[in-house]
């Protein structure tokens, strides 16, 4: 039960948060007057309203014209200026929005023992994760969120993992993004001189998909804590849903003011990524954000970040650099990128940092030693996505392999049904074995790579 009286024990407040299942949500419930230390974060970590300009907001895109350049123009010059804007008209009905907000209240409001079985030492799949603040193990001051984050790998797997109270609504609500999203990258590239979004650039721009389900409980004291911290998204892009409570800011570019994203009604909140930024080889911006915790409402938030696969090695597109401009990033393994996300709590735009050749030296030794950073990176991460990419081919034809052996399918027999999606799979996985070969042969030598 309720452990007001053990507020102050960090101990047994982080197991009733984090391992009980009940959330920062179960905290809010408590009624508790105060805010626990906890959650109380330093000074500079909190948004300060000095900061926030009132007279200034992100562009709004209305998408209805589909053929028009000018929005396509308005698209690019958003990603360029801002990193964030908001588009109405886009496509996605109304009432596939509401059911995914209704969804995830659903999500979170079910018991505690419920929503444990999400979380990671209880999943049965690494694809779904329940968790509060941001990494909880490594944060020492937590935030005031809880949320669920759903790696989308298949429909089946969908069907299998994912809560049954919002997985047809999250389903829905991503496959209805689908054309937006694609609208939307076909807009950008056409700025960095690629002609069309197809097979040879849709696996990097929009290779993966991850869906978080957000929720910000009301809080005792706001003004001491963050919903969520400063921080950029890894993504290529994200399209957030938002409620109508507010509480999103984001930073001006190369500046320390803070602007306000209001709730329209019915818009999607675009933002450009970090995996967009360092292709784009900084044309594109991917901005620091913030939520405010809010002490009236309860707050909801759905965004699909939209990702590089997890094998694809990322750096500035050839295509940008061609004309002899200088490449900014150093490239990386994309899970290596996501990986060193959540090794720390959000601190700003310090992800894509590790990988600026400007800024490359920051960062803490230990960081330092585990990343790749050394002048031989890019041929590494190549091996590194080969290894990974012939590590899932295995992983996906090893049932196969062993029914041939022992004329049996296994007890996961429904997971590796080897009907047109499997052999689809399989087709793809093979394709890229060849794509990541094809790209490591011809490999320059580290003296005439392109980083400087
Ligand atoms: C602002 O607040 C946020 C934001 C976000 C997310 C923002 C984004 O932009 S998400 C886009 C992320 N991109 C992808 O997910 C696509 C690419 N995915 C991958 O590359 C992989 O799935 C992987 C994330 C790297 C995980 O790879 P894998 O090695 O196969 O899987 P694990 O063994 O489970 O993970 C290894 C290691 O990574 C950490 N980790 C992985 N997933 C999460 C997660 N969802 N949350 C926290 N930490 C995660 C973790 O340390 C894992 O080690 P374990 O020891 O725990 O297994 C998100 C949340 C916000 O608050
Ligand atoms: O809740 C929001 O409005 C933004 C959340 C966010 O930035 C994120 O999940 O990456
Ligand atoms: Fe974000």
């Amino acid at each position: 039960m309720a452990p007001t009286s053990s507020l102050n024990d960090v101990g047994k407040l982080k197991s009733y948060v984090v391992d009980e299942g009940h959330g920062v949500k179960g905290l809010s419930e408590l009624k508790i007057k105060t805010l626990p230390e906890l959650f109380i974060q330093p000074r500079e970590k909190r948004l300060d309203m000095s900061k926030v300009a009132c007279n200034e907001s992100v562009p709004v895109i209305d998408m209805s014209n589909l053929e028009d350049s000018e929005v396509t123009r308005l698209i690019c010059d958003a990603a360029e200026k801002w990193g964030f804007f908001q588009v109405v008209n886009h496509g996605v009905p109304f009432r596939v929005l509401d059911d995914v907000k209704e969804g995830a209240k659903r999500f979170f409001s079910l018991p505690a023992d419920e929503k444990k079985k999400y979380l990671h030492k209880h999943s049965q799949t690494k694809n779904v994760r329940l968790l509060s603040s941001f990494v909880p193990e490594i944060d020492k001051a937590f935030e005031w969120k809880d949320y669920l984050t759903c790696f989308y790998v298949s429909d089946d797997d969908a069907f299998e993992f994912w809560p049954s109270v919002c997985r047809d609504q999250l389903l829905e609500y991503m496959k209805e993004c689908e054309p937006l999203i694609k609208r939307l990258l076909k807009a950008l590239i056409t700025r960095l001189g690629m002609s069309k979004l197809d097979e040879t650039n849709k696996p990097f721009l929009m290779g993966s998909r991850r869906m978080n389900l957000n929720y910000y409980p009301k809080c005792p004291n706001p003004e001491l804590t963050v919903g969520v911290g400063s921080h950029s998204d890894v993504s290529t892009l994200t399209v957030l849903l938002q409620d109508e409570t507010g509480g999103l800011y984001v930073r001006k570019l190369d500046s320390d003011i803070w602007v306000h994203v209001p709730p329209i009604k019915g818009s999607l909140t675009i933002n450009t990524g970090d995996a967009l930024q360092i292709m784009s080889n900084g044309r594109y911006k991917s901005i620091e954000h913030h939520v405010v915790a809010n002490e009236h409402k309860d707050r909801v938030s759905v965004p699909i970040f939209v990702n590089p696969r997890p094998n694809d090695v990322i750096g500035p597109l050839p295509e940008v650099t061609e004309n002899g401009e200088k490449a900014l990033y150093k490239h990386v393994l994309y899970s290596d990128y996501v990986k060193h996300f959540y090794k720390k709590s959000h601190n700003g735009k310090d992800t894509i940092d590790f990988r600026d050749t400007r800024t490359m030296q920051i960062g803490s030794r230990e960081e330092r030693d585990s990343d790749i950073e050394d002048d031989d990176d890019q041929r590494q991460c190549f091996h590194r996505s080969l290894l990974s990419t012939c590590a899932s081919l295995f992983v996906s034809l090893r049932p196969c392999v062993a029914g041939r052996i022992f004329g049996v399918l296994g007890p996961k027999r429904r997971r590796f049904d080897y009907g047109p999606a499997f052999w689809l799979r399989l087709f793809v996985e093979n394709a890229e074995v060849a794509r990541v070969l094809r790209k490591f042969r011809p490999f320059p030598s580290s003296s005439s790579s392109s980083n400087g």
